[in-house]
């Protein structure tokens, strides 16, 4: 898809962008061979970008997350991860984002003997570092890292302290990611009871695979601020006592018709923002277009709603790609656009003042020049 200049030259914001799922091929391979690893599938970058695009395809998450060792394996001394972050950085600059929270799993990068505080630290310089290369390169960016947690492991203690010890160095908030089915966000209420008592951010993938439960929990006993996707909210809002979960394709409902149940009700009564990911979710068979994804419906009933990557090199995708899919086939204009945008700088985990000053300088002029 060849992406058209004006919108690559909008300012974005990406909330939901996974570190180890936005590698450049060409540096998994340039990594495998710095570390004599010989099991990657393919040894030329394109090819390799199509396995990625390939095997994420397979309508499954947990298949699709399979895909990820292959990233993580090369991601495991401080070198590589300085590397990634920081090539992270550039390529998101260069597509025009001007805030990102990246996030990835501290605990997945210890295979080698990197202690958790040496992965955070590395990939801070490299996030330090891209900045300084993209602002050179005339692309001012700031990017500061979200903590993950895997929700099957039992390591999310550890990963929200470490949160809070980084929160004035780079790091903005706590996440987990993983298998959502079987692996329900209670299982880390103490992580999340954690961050509250010290007034940290988190968001949680929540209401991908699985559905509502695992929205609700995510929400009323974790107390999260954010859903990662939470794109089945739809089983919660209704036309005519059929629930959207039974409607193939809700992204061409009359928003008039819909009525949504408490739960619906809450989050966009909250201003919950939901992070979602068009093309990740056509992969792991959470919608099935960008048409008849969710996202458009939400936007219309006025749902917090953002636009995000999820993992770049697995969708084969950036910002300016999701964002022109959802002109070309959603319909959306460059008004949606900039109201994305705006919605997701406030929904940002940084200090209110540094929102409302990338609002007030740099996503409304950018968005002026271009309409
Ligand atoms: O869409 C997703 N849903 C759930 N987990 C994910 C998704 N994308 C990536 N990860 C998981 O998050 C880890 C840290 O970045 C990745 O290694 C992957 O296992
Ligand atoms: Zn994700």
């Amino acid at each position: 898809m060849n992406l058209r200049p004006e919108i690559v030259a909008l300012p974005k914001v990406l909330l939901h962008d996974h570190l180890d799922g936005g590698v450049r091929p060409q540096t998994v391979i340039d990594l495998a061979r710095d570390s004599g690893y010989d099991g990657l599938p393919a040894t030329d970058a394109e090819s390799l970008g199509e396995w990625f695009r390939d095997s994420a395809d397979s309508g499954s998450l947990v298949r699709y997350l399979e895909t990820f060792d292959q990233t993580v394996g090369v991601m495991q001394t401080v070198e590589a991860l300085h590397r990634v972050a920081s090539e992270c950085a550039q390529d998101l600059a260069a597509d025009g984002v001007v805030y990102a929270e990246v996030r990835y799993a501290p605990e997945q990068h210890l295979a080698e003997g990197l202690e958790l505080e040496e992965v955070v630290e590395a990939v801070n310089a490299g996030f330090r570092e891209g900045e300084r290369l993209a602002a050179e390169a005339g692309h001012p960016i700031l990017v500061t890292a979200l903590l993950t947690a895997m929700r099957h492991a039992a390591k999310s203690t550890e990963i929200a302290e470490l949160v809070v010890r980084y929160r004035d160095d780079g790091v903005s908030g706590f996440d987990i990611a993983g298998a959502e089915a079987g692996f329900p966000p209670t299982r880390h209420l103490d992580a999340f009871e954690y961050l509250r008592r010290e007034n940290a951010h988190f968001t949680i993938h929540a209401g991908e695979a699985f559905g509502l439960p695992s929205i609700w929990e995510a929400i009323q006993w974790c107390g999260a601020e954010r859903l990662g996707h939470g794109v089945r909210i739809v089983d919660d809002m209704f036309v005519d006592e059929q629930s959207l979960a039974d409607i193939a394709d809700p992204g061409q409902l009359e928003p008039e018709a819909v009525r949504l149940g408490r739960l619906a009700a809450y989050v966009r009564d909250t201003r919950i923002p939901l992070e979602m990911c068009p093309s990740s979710n056509i992969q792991t068979g959470a919608a099935s277009s960008v048409a008849a994804h969710p996202i458009s419906l939400l936007k219309q009933l006025r749902f917090r709603v953002t636009v995000n990557t999820d993992n770049r090199l697995m969708s084969g995708t950036s910002m300016s790609r999701e964002m022109q899919l959802l002109v070309d086939e959603a319909g959306w204009t460059i008004d949606d656009l900039r109201w994305v945008t705006i919605n997701a700088m406030k929904s940002a985990f940084i200090p209110f003042d540094e929102r409302l000053a990338l609002i007030d300088n740099v996503i409304k002029p950018g968005y002026a020049a271009a309409t």
